[in-house]
């Protein structure tokens, strides 16, 4: 197997110990009113963090010279958790914070995990919300069903961790919702029977269907809104590649309907150049504007679709629009998963669950830390489906449940 250098999920824990209380506030997403706190974690599509401004940690001030900052990089590092090589330095840091102003982090931690708590701990709460309605299940691909590595063609998922999406999707309907290339995301997930939202919800596919004629096999394109688009991506991929081959580490990725400029391999001082060499592509391109994810830029067209729209794309192809017996469940780690968290928690219905290990201004109700969370919490749906099937099973047949 390749050595992957995963990103340690338990930084985000110790670096938060490294910013001092007076660090500046996060600018994104814009802190909600008190209102909004008081929907609350925990309700069906309630609220996340409220009004109380998250800190802008994990961030040590970028040294560029006297140039200001990249605003792009910026953004993007206010939502890429630290890669392990920089633990170290970070877990010293982060002692000397916890010198100077003792238990901060872990009360700041404490205080988040108030708004957003586990999804394992409230797993009773959260299938007690669920009665009697219909679940369908959302799940993001990278740093959520696998873990953040450096070489984004060898984000794997676990075998252990396929069988869980595969026993989830015997029970609720479920789709993969990424950004990346429906295509790719597929020969990673292996699962026929799923929908897939590739490129950030602009490549919709439906179950494996096998063709009379031919016997082909093939995942039915259920809607591509940016088909238009297809030459502007081959052709900024293009660009994106020849202006940025010269800064070390720096990869470009096809992903159909969007590109994606990842920075993880490029050391931190280029950021803000990179950022430029991207930004200068783009200039020419009007139609295309940017988003921002873990150590990533990803350009896509000014169309008003996101992962938000795609569920609820998929929501109304299952059959599910204006239905108040619907509990969709949206699970993912990153910036672009916020448009789906706001769907539920806009729409009340359903939840969304942020996999941080660390405190993170969000849309979504739950958290989980970690990939390996994340199956525990589908195997135990599984599990809670089955037992509810078989005691209605029983109740049917009239054989008494068993103690
Ligand atoms: O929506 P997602 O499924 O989460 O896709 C978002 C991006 O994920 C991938 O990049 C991220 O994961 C890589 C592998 O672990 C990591 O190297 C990179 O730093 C992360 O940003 C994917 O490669 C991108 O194309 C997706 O847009």
């Amino acid at each position: 197997m390749t050595k992957q250098n995963v990103v340690m999920s338990e930084m985000g824990i110790a670096v938060a110990a490294a910013v001092p209380a007076s660090s500046p506030l996060l600018t994104y997403p814009p802190p909600r009113s008190c209102s909004a706190v008081a929907a609350g974690a925990g309700g069906a599509g309630g609220g996340a963090g409220g009004g109380v401004a998250m800190r802008k940690k994990y961030q040590a001030p970028l040294e560029f010279g006297p140039a200001k900052m990249n605003p792009w990089v910026e953004s993007m590092r206010a939502s890429s958790p630290t890669h392990a090589k920089a633990a170290a330095a970070l877990a010293e840091a982060a002692a000397a914070a916890e010198a100077a102003a003792p238990g901060a982090a872990k009360d700041e931690y404490a205080a988040w995990m108030v708004r957003h708590p586990s999804a394992l701990a409230k797993f009773d709460h959260i299938v007690k919300a669920s009665m009697g309605k219909q679940i369908v299940m959302f799940l993001d691909y990278d740093g959520t069903l696998s873990p953040i590595v450096d070489d984004p063609d060898s984000a794997f998922m676990s075998d252990q961790m396929r069988a869980a999406v595969s026993d989830v999707a015997k029970c609720f309907p479920t789709a993969i919702v990424s950004g990346r290339c429906t295509d790719k995301v597929i020969s990673f997930v292996r699962l026929a029977e799923l929908y897939y939202a590739g490129s950030h919800g602009m490549d919709i596919t439906g179950p494996v269907k096998v063709s009379k004629c031919t016997k082909a096999q093939a995942n039915e394109v259920l809607y591509q809104p940016a088909s238009e688009f297809l030459p502007m991506i081959d052709e900024v991929y293009e660009a994106l590649l020849e202006k940025t081959k010269s800064t070390p580490g720096a990869k470009v990725e096809n992903n159909k309907f969007c590109v994606s400029v990842h920075f993880r391999c490029v050391d931190e001082k280029r950021w803000s150049a990179l950022a430029e060499q991207v930004k200068s592509v783009l200039k020419e391109y009007p139609k295309l504007r940017i988003s921002h994810g873990r150590k990533v830029i990803e350009v896509r067209p000014t169309i008003k679709w996101d992962k938000g729209k795609a569920l609820e794309f998929l929501l109304n192809t299952l059959g599910y629009a204006d239905c108040s017996d619907v509990f969709p469940v949206y699970i993912g780690d990153d910036r672009t998963d916020e448009d789906a968290f706001k769907v539920l928690r806009d729409r009340g219905q359903g939840l969304g669950i942020l996999v941080s290990s660390h405190p993170k201004e969000t849309n979504a109700s739950y958290s989980l830390q970690e990939p390996a969370e994340v199956m525990d919490f589908l195997l135990r749906l599984v599990e809670w489906k089955c037992l509810v099937q078989g005691l209605a099973k029983r109740r049917y047949i009239g054989v008494p449940p068993q103690m």
